[in-house]
């Protein structure tokens, strides 16, 4: 396993991934080139003793919203997202094995034979011995994101801190799909993401986040080494927390 002599700045982390993120360069369902490179990323946090647990999304398969505006019922769709989240945690743990990672599916919906029922006494003895917990099937509940799951599950296991891996660097001024002159933030406060509607996550996973004082940082899973580099304390993507900004509010 790779390993550095770096030391990490959290003993517990939580990785929320987005569905999308595992597509790479496909326009559905699983790239295997990309879950090797996040197998890979994993294995150095796990490699310098970080505890890793995860939350994976779903929307490389399905999502509830998008099935609802095609006619199917709204709980259905967010049924099938879920279910899709529990296929893409299975994907990452075989991607994790054959790293020679030891990882762990719990599901928030029991599906017996296939993976571990969500049980938090247990996913804290694993995290603790160094297995990698993969959180699926979200909340266990629609209407709800799998970026909610992530900020719940990071509270719950006590993590230092949720990463909020994206396809941007991190949180801008407006979105830098839409507006290339968006400038970066290097720090913001919970509220000021509520209070500008800064489209970084939703509503209620930042208000859980706040309402629990969980760091969130948002990074950029696409640039190789990011991961690695935030965990040791690097100056990657826009943190989130509740304190006032000291220094220089924007990255350059
Ligand atoms: N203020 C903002 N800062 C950064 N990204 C933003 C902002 N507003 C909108 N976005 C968009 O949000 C996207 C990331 O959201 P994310 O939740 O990771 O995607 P998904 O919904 O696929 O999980 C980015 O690709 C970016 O285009
Ligand atoms: O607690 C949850 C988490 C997810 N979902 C459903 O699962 C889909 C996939 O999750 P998400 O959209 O958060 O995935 P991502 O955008 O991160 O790929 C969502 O659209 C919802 O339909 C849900 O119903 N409850």
């Amino acid at each position: 396993m790779p390993s550095t002599e770096k030391q990490s700045k959290y003993k517990r982390i939580l990785l929320k991934l987005s569905g999308e993120a595992l597509m790479g360069e496909e326009s559905f369902g699983i790239d295997s080139n990309v879950l090797n490179r996040m197998a890979l990323e994993i294995g150095q946090l796990v490699g310098i003793g970080v505890q890793v647990g995860m939350v994976i999304g779903g929307g490389n398969l399905f999502r509830g919203a998008a099935l609802n505006a095609a006619g199917l019922d709204r709980v259905t769709g967010d049924h099938m997202g879920m279910l899709a989240t529990v296929m893409n945690a299975l994907a990452m743990r075989d991607a994790l094995e054959r790293s020679n990672i030891n990882t762990r599916v719990m599901s928030a919906i029991p599906m017996s034979g296939v993976v571990d029922h969500y049980d938090r006494r247990n996913a804290m003895r694993y995290l603790n011995q160094g297995d990698v917990v993969i959180f699926a099937a979200g909340t266990g509940n629609p209407f709800f994101t799998t970026d909610s799951a992530a900020c719940l599950r990071g509270i719950e296991v006590e993590a230092d801190v949720v990463l909020k891996a994206t396809k941007v660097d991190g949180v801008y001024t407006a979105d830098p799909v839409k507006e290339p002159t968006a400038r970066r933030y290097r720090h913001l406060n919970y509220d000021e993401v509520i209070e500008q509607q800064l489209g970084v996550m939703d509503l209620t996973a930042i208000c859980l986040t706040r309402d629990h004082n969980m760091p969130v940082r948002v990074f950029n899973m696409n640039k190789p080494g990011a991961l690695a580099n935030l965990v040791v304390g690097g100056d990657e993507g826009t943190l989130i927390d509740c304190s006032e900004t000291v220094g220089e509010k924007y990255a350059e």
